[in-house]
């Protein structure tokens, strides 16, 4: 079984945990997308989705499930996404994909949040995985030299905007021993719009695939 049959194996594992008839958050990445594929299945329960990105908007829209704005949604019980790094306590790294704002923004409006990775994601501890950070691009330079206070070693993510037009800064070298205070302490930095420290915003279940099938963990 390779990476991609890992991936594709958590996303049928994920259809298990939409509530139907409900308003399903959706995040970003190549797992999400064997994810939406499969929703394809599901269309009929999925009254519409919240999505984290402009790239799972587009594929949402080709399977034909409505896409709403967060600010015309009450209730989500479910968000799924994919994930960096994640601990079994529900931590994640994310933000490999640039769209960390909007997805801790709907993990944050969400009861529950599910996390499809396969084996490779599951760590002991945050870190290993760059650290990205979006900023105000006028910022770049404080939050870099702040990035190489806290030990790492920070770089701006070539040729990239996010969808709320801002940069992200890829930090490597961190050590992340309390990922709660970490986040807390990043994200109150002046020009930081938000770092792929998910300790605030964890998952609630996290999905691993692995070769021998898909495990859950409840955090
Ligand atoms: O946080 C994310 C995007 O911003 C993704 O969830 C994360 O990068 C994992 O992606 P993939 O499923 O492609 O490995």
């Amino acid at each position: 079984m390779n990476q991609d049959d890992m991936k594709r194996a958590v996303a049928r594992a994920a259809l298990d945990e939409i509530v139907p008839g409900a308003i399903l958050g959706v995040g970003t990445g190549s797992t999400v997308n064997f994810l939406i594929e499969l929703l394809a299945e599901r269309r009929d329960d999925i009254p519409g989705a919240v999505s984290s990105s402009e790239a799972s908007t587009e594929r949402l829209n080709a399977i034909g499930i409505p896409v709403l704005e967060l600010n015309a949604v009450e209730h989500i019980p479910v968000y799924i996404d994919g994930a960096d790094e994640v601990t079994p306590q529900g931590c994640m790294t994310k933000g490999g994909g640039g769209a960390l704002t909007r997805e801790k923004i709907i993990a944050s409006a969400s009861d529950r949040f599910v996390c499809i990775v396969d084996q490779s994601k599951l760590v002991d501890r945050l870190g290993a995985f760059p650290l990205p950070v979006e900023i105000i691009p006028m910022a770049e330079a404080l939050i870099t030299r702040s990035l190489r206070k806290r030990g790492g070693r920070p770089t701006t993510r070539k040729d990239f905007l996010t969808d709320n037009g801002n940069r992200i800064i890829d930090t490597q070298g961190l050590t992340i021993k309390d990922p709660v205070a970490f986040e807390q302490t990043l994200t109150a930095e002046p020009g930081v719009v938000t770092c792929g420290t998910f300790a605030l915003t964890p998952a609630h279940r996290i999905l691993v695939a692995t070769p021998d099938g898909t495990q859950t963990i409840d955090c």
